[in-house]
């Protein structure tokens, strides 16, 4: 099996990556696909049609995903991030390009379990890449070079919008478009609930909210878009558009927004201090 990409870890994340590169074209069998549970590795096999092992039942299942890939995807949750490093370490060949798309995990903390000298892109994706309209942020490692950073933005690119941004600001890409698709889902989700309080019926409430945003977001994809010439748009003198704004504006919506972010951000450090305490404690 010639192997281009390791996925290890696939779930929502790396599963979300995994299937928009297959729909922008990126062949199956070039791709092999780690998870922990058994019943996902069926349900992923059956789904995507890649080859898929399940670390519970052969325990050299990332080592074996790593072996002779060209590019290796770490997609486990945080935590067990130093623990799959660790585990593939022995096999990397030094031409191996590791991408993370953990949350928090630093690149220095990625790079200290992976032999010296190993090419290293932290990433922070977005699930809807799974529809090519994701955006990722990425930042080089020591020992990434240009071509490196090139290879995974061309690799990537299927996937929407990609940038390279300094590793310090990579918890507040995070913050912002890596759990940005969950404010967007909060939003529908009370503007659903809001309908449902002026009367309407649950399921109607529910379409109304969900192709409202849909239809927002469609209008937001258009080259040039500007969501404050949008929102005026909408918004007549007088009308009714206004007086909804206006309760949002003084219940102070737009810095509840920004606090939620900065909570976000602040989780984020708060894990990378945590991975590394663990560490010393372990
Ligand atoms: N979800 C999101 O929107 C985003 C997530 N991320 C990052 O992506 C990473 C994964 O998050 P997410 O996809 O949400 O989490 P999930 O729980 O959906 O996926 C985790 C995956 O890791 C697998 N796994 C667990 N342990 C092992 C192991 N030892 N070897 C191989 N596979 C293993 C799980 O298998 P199984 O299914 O069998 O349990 C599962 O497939 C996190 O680090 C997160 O910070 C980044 C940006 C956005
Ligand atoms: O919630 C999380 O921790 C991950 C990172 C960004 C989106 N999901």
């Amino acid at each position: 099996m010639s192997k281009q990409i390791a996925f290890l870890g696939t779930g929502s994340m790396n599963g979300a990556i995994m299937g928009g590169l297959l729909a922008a074209g990126f062949p199956k069998t070039d791709i092999v696909a780690t998870v922990r549970r058994r019943e996902s590795a069926s349900e992923i096999a059956s789904r995507y049609g890649v080859a898929v092992m399940a670390w519970d039942e052969e325990e050299d299942s990332n080592a074996q995903a790593a072996r002779g890939a060209a590019t290796v995807v770490i997609g486990v949750k945080p935590v067990g991030v130093a623990a799959v490093a660790r585990e593939i370490a022995p096999v990397l060949s030094p031409s191996t390009v590791v991408v993370s798309v953990a949350a928090a995990v630093s690149i220095e903390q990625l790079e200290r379990e992976l032999p010296e000298g190993q090419p290293v892109i932290r990433t922070m994706p977005n699930t809807p890449a799974r529809l090519g309209k994701g955006v990722v942020a990425l930042s080089a490692g020591t020992h990434a070079t240009r071509e490196h950073v090139a290879k995974v933005q061309k690799m990537f690119s299927g996937l929407g919008l990609v940038v390279e941004v300094p590793e310090a600001q990579i918890a507040a890409a995070s913050a912002i478009s890596g759990s940005g698709p969950a404010y967007a889902f909060y939003l529908a989700e009370a503007m659903a609930k809001a309908g449902e309080a002026l009367g309407l019926d649950a399921g109607l409430a529910l379409r109304l909210a969900r192709e409202t945003v849909v239809g927002a977001g469609y209008m937001l994809d258009e080259p040039g878009a500007d969501p404050v010439a949008l929102r005026k748009a909408v918004t007549s003198p007088k009308g009714t558009t206004e007086q909804a704004i206006r309760v949002f504006d003084e219940r102070g919506l737009p810095a509840i927004i920004a606090d939620g972010a900065r909570a976000a951000l602040a989780r984020s450090e708060q894990i990378t201090r945590e991975l590394d305490a663990a560490r010393e404690g372990a």
